[in-house]
């Protein structure tokens, strides 16, 4: 684990001393949007026009950001227009890395050994966190954006004219009730469990425990009356939302201490997650070796030993009775 400070690789963990030990997740520094026809995005410059074969991401299986990004692109029908590079599950002093030995794709644009290089390589003189999911532009060899929430909406649309493919996971007429679930869930479940797990002052784990579970109690309740987050239709709040709880028994219940009870003993979230696991192309985005690996392996401060368990076995194939 590390940063990058004016280019250079510095190997520091996440400061939770100036917080009271809570855990502050930084703001992605590369906002560009890739549009239908270049224009600029909301925010950012123009001149990222989407284009098969012109977009690379750099991903890991692991990391819940990066999976909102492959599910994104599999429902999109995108696979063939996007290509993907997946690092190494384990994550050190080096920050992610393309270690083919430990079940890295290795970097399919340059051959590069360490994810940071992605970065330099768009700005040399990179300040800031190191992270994953990054859409890379092959044509500007530039990093077009590493913000995981604006990414999939860029896959959401800006593509279609290319494949054909019109499914809107962002619809106009739900945007307001999405963005309200987004609101919540971001804080309170998707970081909510990373505050929980990263929290070095008991009384900053016990807050970020509470929100977990009450926020969990809620969505066991509203799930309760419809199949998925805004009504029938799954949409981007659903993807934002699964890519937390697929993890939740396998790592935040044990090793980011959210234990009050496993998502499987909760009465409709389980039934939710097989739903969205069952939709075409979502199970094959969904990788427990890379997901344990990464969380047991790879944070020396909460599991020294770096053991990672065997367990727990759910059968996500089974039925899920919401349709
Ligand atoms: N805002 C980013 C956050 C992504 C993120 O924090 N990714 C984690 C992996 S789960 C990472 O790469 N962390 C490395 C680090 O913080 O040094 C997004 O949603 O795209």
């Amino acid at each position: 684990m590390g940063m990058l400070v004016d280019g250079q690789w510095q190997d520091v963990w996440y400061d939770t001393e100036s917080t009271g030990g809570s855990f502050k997740r930084e703001s992605a520094r590369f906002r560009n949007w890739v549009t239908a026809d270049g224009a600029p995005g909301p925010e950012g410059e123009g001149g990222f026009a989407a284009e098969a074969g012109r977009y690379h991401l750099y991903v890991s299986l692991a990391c819940p950001w990066a999976h909102r990004t492959l599910i994104m692109r599999a429902l999109k029908g995108l696979e063939d227009a996007i290509d993907v590079s997946v690092v190494s599950p384990i994550m050190l002093a080096n920050g992610w890395t393309f270690n083919r030995d430990e079940g890295s794709t290795g970097d399919a644009l340059a051959g590069r050994d360490f994810h940071y290089q992605v970065y330099t390589d768009a700005a040399p003189d990179y300040t800031g966190r190191v992270t994953v999911p990054v859409l890379w532009d092959k044509q500007r060899n530039t990093i077009v954006s590493n913000e995981s929430s604006e990414i999939i909406r860029m896959l959401n649309s800006a593509f279609d004219g290319i494949t054909g493919n019109k499914d809107d996971y962002y619809p106009q007429a739900l945007r307001e009730d999405i963005e309200r679930w987004n609101e919540r869930i971001y804080p309170r479940v998707n970081n909510g469990v990373y505050r929980a797990g990263f929290a070095t002052s008991q009384a900053a784990y016990e807050e970020a425990y509470a929100e977990v579970f009450a926020e969990l109690d809620a969505l066991d309740a509203h799930l309760a009356k419809q199949r998925f987050l805004v009504g029938d239709q799954l949409t981007e709040a659903d993807i934002r939302l699964f890519t937390t709880l697929i993890r939740f028994d396998a790592v935040y219940h044990g090793h980011f201490k959210c234990n009050r009870q496993r998502l499987e003993d909760y009465a409709h979230l389980p039934g939710y997650v097989r739903d969205i696991f069952q939709l075409p192309g979502v199970s094959e985005t969904v990788d427990f070796d890379h997901i344990k690996t990464h969380y047991y392996a790879s944070h020396g401060t909460i599991n020294p030993t770096g053991v990672v368990p065997l367990g727990p076995d759910i059968d996500f194939t089974r039925p899920h009775h919401r349709g």
